[in-house]
């Protein structure tokens, strides 16, 4: 003990000489002053049995790594008088950082911390959270030891500083020291990232580390809400899954790094033991979903849809196998699933980018900063990497590049299927405005033909089918309008009524359809006389026809009427039994209407004129005004 403090003394003399010598630059006196230390530690063999000196600075924070002596207990049975004892054939760590990887030994370290400066509190800071027990004992100079138990196996509250890594308070006067001996044993991986710090320097050192966190967790969390707003007003489920995949990370850093140990579960040892885990399980189930979601896999290919429902059962076994094993067995079996799952995400993405899916390129860059970091945080605790700020926080910088990226390929992609959606719309309205057109076409294609058929319809229906001429129905709808015209202008109007002389005689010896010829001929005849607008010629029955003639007087009208019957008689019809000499006789009624009279008066009058013309011999042409005098 005697000969340990001379050694220190010694030590701190000779590198007070080398710092406050002006023979040498201010930037060479650390590596002259580490070079000699190494120098007292490794090249004296007197001292094989030497401890490490930590000499605390102005800068008052040193790391304490490089140099610590350590010996490894396979068995686990070395105790802490034990490692007093001389002889024991302590080795030095030549990394930066302890750090063993995983493995199931237990191990020793020691080393002595010497005190310069005036500050007398100071704080050994052991920041790795995951570590399961560290029994920690302080000896001073004068043979006092001070012990500390901590690690996750214990109960948040047994640690002597309230902090999510572990912390053990160290009070030292100027040029006092005390000797560290620090017992580890974990089934994570062994490594002992320390730093001794003034109390002061420690909790500016702990802001700041804390600051960084509490930006990435704000960004991840912004990040989360944005998306979680987007699956609300899309309701595309992507976003969600994306969102519990963000959560997943955040949840996992969060148990690596003690914060859910120190302020959520202080007090569940075996949840917390397993919580890191189960968290990557959880991020590697949401990628799994979210990839397959976000690129379509099914569209892919069936074989990577088959992939991913394998996957998904696969990492949900892993995860319930972890709670029952060890975490080192646990983080060797869920380590190779991680690579499988990274593996099955990187053929999607290039499978899909081969397809045409631009957004897999975001993808693929995002996933690839996301495995980087894990692949760093991996390399580090299997050893292969020394732990360093950039490979402490590679998780949390490629977790929160990622989400960024990610966030992007939302974007690019939501931006894609908007213009998509834009499209169809467009040619929806296409499509609907030609329908429109082609129905309009046909609805005004069919309006016409129903007019036209309309049309038709009301010329049969007024219309005698055998002569051509209007009917009885057209003639007194007809009678009606021009009674009323007259009426009002005061205009003169004429109604002929002509009756076929004997026409029972020329059915009777010719038959009905040289009748119907007769007809026919004598409705040509008519029309040569009656061929003004607004003149009527109809069938008012059988043999009968009807003459309506507007603004025209009598004599008009029986000049007119001597006309017809002179026509029809003075030359034969011809026939199909040969020519047939036919005759007329017409009752004409004429005047200007007066208001109280019937339209029908005009073919009573004009039917009795008719009577008298038949009376009087036939073929010939009488008017009402005869009928009167009579
Ligand atoms: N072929 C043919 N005959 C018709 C048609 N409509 C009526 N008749 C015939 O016309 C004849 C009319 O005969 P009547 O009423 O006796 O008159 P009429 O023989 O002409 O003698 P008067 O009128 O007194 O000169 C009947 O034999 C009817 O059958 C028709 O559309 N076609």
């Amino acid at each position: 003990m005697v000969f340990r403090c001379l050694n220190a003394k010694l030590l701190i003399i000779v590198y007070d000489f080398f710092c406050a010598s002006r023979s040498l630059s201010s930037g060479l006196k650390p590596y002259a002053a580490a070079f000699l230390l190494a120098f007292l530690a490794f090249a004296l063999p007197a001292w094989g049995d030497t401890v490490a000196l930590i000499k605390t600075d102005s800068t008052e924070k040193t790391a304490v790594g490089p140099g610590v002596s350590f010996i490894e207990d396979p068995e686990g049975v070395l105790t802490f008088a034990d490692v007093q004892k001389p002889s024991l054939g302590w080795k030095i760590n030549t990394e930066g950082v302890f750090n063993q990887g995983y493995n199931k030994s237990s191990w020793w370290l020691r080393f002595t911390v010497v005190n310069t400066q005036y500050k007398s509190s100071w704080l050994l800071e052991i920041a790795y959270a995951v570590l399961d027990n560290i029994d920690v004992y302080v000896v001073s100079p004068d043979g006092d030891v001070k012990e500390y138990f901590m690690g996750d196996q214990l109960p948040f509250g047994h640690r002597p500083v309230n902090h999510r890594h572990f912390v053990v308070p160290l009070k030292l006067k100027k040029f006092e020291q005390a000797t560290f001996y620090i017992r580890l044993k974990t089934s994570s991986s062994v490594q002992l990232p320390m730093m001794l710090a003034s109390d002061s320097m420690f909790r500016e050192i702990d802001v700041a580390h804390t600051l960084l966190e509490g930006i990435w967790v704000g960004g991840l969390l912004i990040i989360a809400l944005y998306n979680f707003l987007m699956f609300l007003v899309l309701r595309s489920r992507d976003y969600l899954y994306y969102v519990a995949n963000i959560f997943s990370v955040m949840f996992f850093v969060f148990c690596l790094h003690g914060w859910g140990y120190q302020y959520l579960w202080p007090e569940a040892i075996a949840w917390n033991d397993k919580s890191a885990l189960i968290f990557l399980a959880f991020i590697l189930i949401s990628s799994w979903i979210f990839t397959g979601s976000f690129l379509n896999v099914y569209a892919i290919s069936p074989f990577l849809r088959f992939a991913q429902i394998a996957g998904i059962l696969l990492v949900s076994l892993v995860g319930a196998f972890i709670l029952y094993v060890p975490y080192d067995v646990a983080i060797r079996v869920i380590i190779p699933v991680a690579v499988v799952s990274c593996f099955w995400g990187f053929l999607c993405a290039i499978a899909s980018w081969l397809q045409g899916n631009t957004s897999a390129r975001y993808y693929m860059l995002a996933w690839s900063v996301f495995l980087a970091g894990g692949v760093v945080m991996a390399l580090n605790k299997f050893h292969f990497l020394p732990l360093n700020l950039w490979t402490r926080f590679a998780i949390q910088i490629g977790s929160l590049l990622d989400v960024l990226l990610f966030s992007l390929a939302l974007a690019d992609r939501f931006n894609k299927e908007r213009a998509l959606r834009l499209e169809a719309e467009r040619e929806a309205l296409l499509i609907q405005k030609k329908a429109n057109e082609t129905l309009e076409r046909r609805v005004e294609q069919r309006t016409q033909d129903l007019e036209v058929a309309n049309q038709k319809l009301k010329e049969l229906s007024d219309t005698d089918q055998l002569l051509g001429i209007y009917n009885r129905r057209f003639l007194d709808g007809a009678l009606e309008k021009i009674f009323l015209s007259s009426l009002r202008r005061k205009h003169n109007m004429a109604v002929l009524l002509i009756d076929v002389d004997h026409f029972k005689a020329i059915n009777d010896t010719h038959g009905h359809l040289v009748g119907d010829e007769c007809l026919k001929m004598v409705t040509k005849r008519l029309q040569q006389h009656v061929c003004l607008p607004g003149d009527i010629i109809a069938r008012y029955g059988g043999e009968e026809f009807c003459i309506i003639l507007p603004e025209t007087t009598m004599d008009d009208a029986l000049d007119i009427a001597e006309r017809i019957r002179i026509c029809v008689a003075s030359e034969p019809i011809f026939t199909s039994v040969g020519p047939l000499v036919i005759t007329v006789s017409l009752g004409v009624s004429a005047s200007v209407p007066r208001s109280g009279e019937a339209p029908l008066g005009y073919l009573d009058s004009a039917d009795m004129a008719l009577y008298r013309a038949k009376n009087s011999g036939r073929n010939c042409v009488k008017n009402s005004a005869d009928v009167l005098d009579h």
